[in-house]
Formats: C-alpha cells, sequence, structure tokens
C-alpha cells in the first residue's frame, strides 16, 4: 500500500427505517437539529485523511439526500440496493468506477454520532489487518432462556460491533463480489468467511445506532427551553399609517420602513427567531427584495412561529414593550394581545403588551421614533 492510501467512506442511507416508522426514513430526520445522515457524512468527509466520500441512497430518496447535504462538501450520491449488503456492494462497485482505492470505511448513515478517535484507531489498525471494526464489550449479564433462564452466556469475548468498519478495498469487495451466504448482519463477517481478520479498535456509545423511534428522543440533545430577545427601531413620520402588534393606532405620524413597519412584530419575529438561533428578521425577509415592500408584518411573525414549529418548539409566552412617548400604549393593549393571540394561534394569557416612555430623552422622548423590545420562551413539545 502507498504510503499515503487512498482512503474513501461509503455510507449506506438507502434503508426504509422501518422499525422507526415515520412520514421519511430515520435518516433523513433531524438530530440536534441537522438530518441523520448530514452528521454522519460530515464527520467522515471533515476527516483530514478521507478523500471522497460516497452515499448509497434509495431509489426515489436522491433529493432527500440531496436536501439533507446541502451546503457540505460534494458529496457523491450512488445507488443503494434492496438490504444492506447490496446497498455496500452497489456502492463499493461504484467506487470501483471511479478508480478504486486502498482502505474503504462502510459506515451505517443510521449512526449520526462518530468520533474522530474511532476513524484514526480504525486507519492504524488496517496496517496490520485486512479489517478493523469499532466494539463496545458487553456490559450486562448475558443468559440464554424463555421465560425461565435456563443458561449463561460467557461474555468475556463477546462484543457489540458497531461502523464503520474499515477494509482494505480491493479485499472486502472480492468478498461482496463472492459472497453466496444468507444475508450477513455486517460486512466484517464477510471480510471474515474469506480469512481475512477483522482488528477490534475502541469503539464509542456516542456510535449507537438509531433503530427504534425511542432512540430519536432519548438522543435528542437540543434544549427543551430556549429564549431570545429582540429589538427594533422606527422612524415616525407624517402621512404613515401606525401599526403597532397587527393593530392600526390613530395618530398624527406613523412609522416609515419597507414593510408597514410594525416595530412591535418586529421585535418579537427576532426574539423568535433568536430563540432558534435563525438569524435575523432580515436574513429571512431582506428590505432590499421588492416582495416585501408594504408587506403586513404579521406574515414574519408566521414564518418565524412555523420554524419553531419545525424545530418542534411551542410558545410558553412572549413579553413584548413598546417605547414611545406618544400614542399611548393603555388603551390598545388587550386589542394587541388579542390579535397577536390570534396571529400566534395561542391563548392570550402567553401575551404581555407594556409600554413605557423615556421621560422626553432621546429619539423616543422626542418622538423622533417607536423602539420596542420583546423577549420570548420556547418549550420543547414532542421530547
Ligand atoms: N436496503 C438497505 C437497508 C439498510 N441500509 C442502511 O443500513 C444502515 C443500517 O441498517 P438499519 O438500521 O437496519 O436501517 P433500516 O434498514 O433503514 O431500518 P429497518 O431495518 O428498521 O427498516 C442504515 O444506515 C440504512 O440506511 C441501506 O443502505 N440499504
Ligand atoms: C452493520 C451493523 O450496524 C453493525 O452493528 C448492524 O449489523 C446492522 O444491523 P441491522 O439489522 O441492519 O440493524
Amino acid at each position: 500500500m502507498a504510503s499515503r492510501p487512498h482512503i474513501v467512506a461509503l455510507i449506506v442511507a438507502a434503508g426504509s427505517g422501518s422499525r422507526v416508522g415515520g412520514d421519511i426514513p430515520k435518516q433523513f430526520r433531524l438530530v440536534e437539529g441537522r438530518p441523520m445522515l448530514a452528521h454522519s457524512y460530515s464527520s467522515l468527509v471533515d476527516h483530514a485523511d478521507i478523500r471522497t466520500v460516497f452515499v448509497a441512497v434509495g431509489d426515489g430518496q436522491e433529493s432527500l439526500a440531496s436536501d439533507a447535504l446541502a451546503g457540505l462538501a460534494a458529496p457523491v450520491l450512488v445507488p443503494g440496493g434492496a438490504t444492506r449488503r447490496e446497498s455496500v456492494h452497489q456502492g463499493l462497485e461504484a467506487i470501483a468506477l471511479q478508480g478504486g482505492a486502498d482502505i474503504v470505511l462502510i459506515h451505517d448513515a443510521a449512526r449520526p454520532f462518530l468520533p474522530e478517535s474511532v476513524i484514526d484507531g480504525l486507519i492504524d489498525a488496517l496496517q496490520t489487518s485486512p479489517g478493523a471494526v469499532p466494539a463496545l464489550p458487553v456490559v450486562d449479564s448475558l443468559s440464554r432462556g424463555a421465560d425461565i433462564l435456563t443458561e449463561t452466556v460467557d461474555r468475556s469475548q463477546l462484543w457489540r460491533v458497531q461502523t464503520p468498519q474499515a477494509f482494505h478495498y480491493d479485499a472486502i469487495l472480492d468478498a461482496h463480489r463472492s459472497w453466496s451466504g444468507e444475508e450477513p448482519t455486517d460486512d466484517a463477517r464477510m471480510l471474515m468467511a474469506k480469512g481475512g481478520d477483522v482488528r477490534i479498535v475502541p469503539g464509542s456509545e456516542r456510535l449507537s445506532k438509531f433503530t427504534f423511534s425511542s432512540d430519536f428522543a432519548g438522543n435528542d440533545m437540543t434544549p427543551s427551553i430556549r429564549s431570545g430577545s429582540g429589538f427594533d427601531v422606527h422612524r415616525l413620520v407624517a402621512g404613515e399609517e401606525l401599526w403597532l402588534c397587527g393593530i392600526r393606532i390613530p395618530h398624527d405620524k406613523g412609522l416609515a420602513g419597507h414593510s408597514d413597519a410594525d416595530v412591535a412584530m418586529h421585535a418579537l419575529t427576532d426574539a423568535i427567531l433568536g430563540a432558534l438561533a435563525f438569524g435575523d428578521i432580515g436574513d429571512h425577509f431582506p428590505p432590499s427584495d421588492p416582495q416585501w415592500k408594504g408587506a403586513s408584518s404579521d406574515r414574519f411573525l408566521v414564518h418565524a412561529l412555523t420554524l419553531a414549529a419545525q424545530e418542534g418548539y411551542s410558545l410558553a409566552n412572549a413579553d413584548i414593550t413598546i417605547i414611545c412617548e406618544a400614542p399611548k400604549i393603555g388603551p390598545h393593549r388587550q386589542a394587541m394581545r388579542s390579535r397577536l393571540s390570534e396571529i400566534m394561534d395561542t391563548e392570550v394569557s402567553r401575551i404581555s403588551v407594556k409600554a413605557t416612555t423615556t421621560e422626553l430623552l432621546g429619539f423616543t422622548g422626542r418622538g423622533e421614533g417607536i423602539a420596542a423590545q420583546a423577549i420570548v420562551t420556547f418549550e420543547k413539545t414532542n421530547r
């Protein structure tokens, strides 16, 4: 083998995830805010020694895979097969068509959290064997039996074998091409059947496979509570309408802006985007985009709340403070809370609208503009 081996990775992502269920196969579902496949892919493509990462995807799942990997370095999508073994075999043949490799790491998309140290250990181990797998010792007692235990099994030489499984490329390709046995549970077994040694390197609990729907709940590391704050200012000018919290307020001036300039709703929208760490209102609705000219700001608010819902969050409460000398906010507060509750499809009791002056100081004191700030809290709904 060359002093610097040509190392590629193959992720098998063509399964249907039938044990997890749901609308889309598990490898495309979000885990810690990203599609599971994006996690597995990043761990491999970011490793300094791995040149190319091939991803075997099922028929009709190409766009799901492309969306999941959007923005990541050049994935090579290849067709998968009807079983895991077939997906691996087809992936290995696709690698052959692109010139082959010295080493291939074969990984389940369904093991999203892959420590770099595991990859390093596998590559090292291939200096002395044609195959290597990460594995963990069995820590529970092992027994045989039906409803009554009949026998205790010696666990001292038993291992929980994970992926990636690393191989000398030609050896594993040959094992796949000549396989005629029953469906194997993994690729290591196929190399062993050809007489190839497979070394054990330390695995990781983080590498556990997502197999059942409960694995998603247990591994959801996103926070259960999220808070965000927003702040906005618009100029008060003659000849404009004044909109605050979705209510049109009679006043001798109105707020100027690209949209309807509802400063309170903008602060609230920014607070929601902040809670999600999804940038700010300008990222989602650029002022340079003519389609938002004169737009009603409830569209911005609904957009931010939709994103929150997609991430599995629901609003716990929102607290808005409007800062101005005039108009007086008190008479409109209940109408504002009620309008926001309609737009946000939530109870009025979750929404607070307050107001303050700045004691005639600054631009708000001089009536040149209105400022608003908002704080929101979200709770995870699907833990
Ligand atoms: N025809 C198949 C079947 C499985 N896999 C992949 O093999 C890995 C491990 O398989 P498993 O956890 O069994 O996934 P599924 O087959 O999707 O799950 P299930 O058995 O619950 O349907 C997954 O990354 C899966 O996408 C594949 O590429 N092609
Ligand atoms: C390949 C594997 O992940 C190694 O542990 C495992 O064998 C896959 O098993 P499954 O039956 O496809 O879930």
